[in-house]
């Protein structure tokens, strides 16, 4: 159930008021009974940028997808700050329509929600140059790399100002170049459009890179066993990536994960 006024829940209960998402006790059980997560008790900070990661199966996917409301809990409570109207959602596909062009791909969620408004232009311009793709308005899916296809997805989460962006290891098919390049110009966005993130991977590198914040799970049911903070000098720069600091936390998160794969993880 996604509750959609954080203020009308009973006090003690719910998120605190800097919450943009708040899950309490949330499962997830498909047909055929396979229970992908759970129970799960997750609350993230406005502006924050949170990793969730997992070993593969262990339902990051399902938790994001309930996050956004495409998925129901089996059981437990989801909140989101705004009414949860505000979502983005990045799929490790591109997910792209072939026929149209890149500006027609990223105005698409614009004209679904309001097909006569009169700037969805100008939103899209202003999305594409965010990620750098201004000169391939007019271009076709076929024509760019997998890394600019990439951007575009970003791109077309971004046009509606969505205050949370929900990402499903977006970068996991790209070469290490490519993925670092992306990996510079997300953080350089959360910096600047000050959003919320939720990132999902099994790259405890990236999400040491990427986040605040690191929420490590057990395979399935997902459950959250351990949590870092990745309290490094901001704006991160490339050098971190190859600094002793990072390295420790790699470290750190590496063995946290070894640990709840083995099963041996704690809360
Ligand atoms: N629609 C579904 N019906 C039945 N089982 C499902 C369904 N979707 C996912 N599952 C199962 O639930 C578990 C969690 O899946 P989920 O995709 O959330 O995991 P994940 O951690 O994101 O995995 P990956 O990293 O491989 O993408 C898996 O065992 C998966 O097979």
């Amino acid at each position: 159930m996604i509750d959609h006024a954080i203020a009308s829940y009973p006090s003690g209960v719910g998120p605190r008021a800097g919450d943009a998402v708040s899950l309490k006790g949330v499962t997830k059980r498909y047909d055929r009974g396979v229970v992908a997560l759970g129970p799960v008790d997750f609350n993230v900070r406005k502006g924050d940028f949170v990793s969730l990661l997992g070993p593969s199966g262990c339902g990051k996917s399902t938790a994001l997808r309930i996050i956004a409301g495409l998925s129901e809990p089996t059981s437990g409570r989801v909140q989101l700050a705004g009414g949860g109207r505000s979502i983005g959602f990045v799929f490790q596909e591109p997910t792209l329509m072939p026929w149209a062009t890149v500006r027609d791909n990223v105005a698409l969620p614009l004209k679904l929600s309001r097909p006569r408004r009169a700037d969805i232009g100008d939103r899209v311009e202003v999305a594409l140059a965010r990620v750098g793709l201004a000169e391939f308005a007019a271009a076709y899916p076929r024509q760019l790399s997998g890394g600019m296809k990439m951007r575009v997805s970003l791109a077309r989460a971004l046009v509606t100002d969505p205050d949370v962006l929900l990402m499903d290891e977006p970068f996991a098919a790209l070469d290490e170049i490519t993925r670092f390049h992306l990996n510079n110009d997300l953080l350089a966005l959360w910096r600047g459009l000050r959003k919320t993130v939720i990132f999902v991977t099994h790259s405890v590198f990236e999400s040491v890179y990427l986040s605040r914040r690191v929420v490590v799970m057990t395979p399935r049911p997902g459950r959250i066993c351990a949590e870092y903070a990745i309290d490094t000098a901001e704006p991160r720069r490339e050098d971190f990536r190859t600094s002793a600091e990072y390295a420790a936390y790699c470290r750190e998160v590496s063995s946290a994960l070894s640990r709840a794969v083995a099963g041996r993880a704690r809360r």
